[in-house]
């Protein structure tokens, strides 16, 4: 039933540690259709991230990361899946293009609540250093671009991810019906 509902390859963006991953792969289980991470995709094929912004610098990541996304996303046009894609993902213009064939989700949050997460997880190579101050200054730049690509915004400053997918399947089963009575 869910992949008759949600046509669309479902896209999860957000910043870092919104929750992406943890919620696509909730939501695709509840939905009983496949989940496709893309930074484990990438870190499967090339060693860790940190790895790659050490040895090979951010560009070639975002190229590696913007092929790995176009295959992800082709590949979920034949069968549907929930994709959930790195923070900055987005930033790629080919990329950008590619979403507009999705369902894009957009998880919506503020510094405070990914704070503790931030602080817990110290690998990610973009938030060395003050790693708050560099969330929010990504963020903030990235803000715009994250509004503008999203079919559905999605609040997750409260409840757990359990809650949150749950939420978002009933937003994802309105915005279906939103789209089918516009077809008519
Ligand atoms: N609503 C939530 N409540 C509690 N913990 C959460 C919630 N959402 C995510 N988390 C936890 O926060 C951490 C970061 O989440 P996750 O890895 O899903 O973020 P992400 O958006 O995929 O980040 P990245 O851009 O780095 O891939 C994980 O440990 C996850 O379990
Ligand atoms: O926000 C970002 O630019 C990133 C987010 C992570 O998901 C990884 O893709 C990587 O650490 C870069
Ligand atoms: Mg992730």
């Amino acid at each position: 039933m869910a992949g008759g509902t949600f046509a669309r390859p479902l896209v999860l963006i957000g910043p870092m540690a919104v929750g992406k991953s943890a919620i696509g792969q909730q939501l695709a289980q509840q939905l009983d259709i496949p989940y496709v991470d893309t930074d484990a995709v990438v870190v499967a094929a090339h060693g860790s991230i940190a790895d790659i912004f050490a040895g090979r610098g951010e560009h070639a990541f975002r190229e590696i990361e913007a092929r790995t996304v176009a295959k992800a996303i082709e590949a979920a046009k034949q069968r549907q899946t929930v994709i959930s894609l790195g923070g900055g993902a987005v930033l790629d213009s080919g990329t950008q293009q590619l979403l507009e064939e999705c369902t894009v989700i957009y998880l919506e949050c503020d510094a405070a609540t990914v704070a503790d997460r931030i602080a817990r997880n110290t690998a990610r190579p973009l938030l060395q250093g003050d790693a708050m101050s560099r969330w929010e200054a990504l963020f903030a730049a990235r803000q715009p671009v994250y509004e503008r690509l999203a079919d559905i915004v999605m609040d997750v400053r409260s409840g757990s991810v359990a809650e949150i997918a749950l939420r978002l399947e009933e937003r994802l089963r309105e915005h279906a019906a939103l789209e089918k009575e516009a077809e008519k």
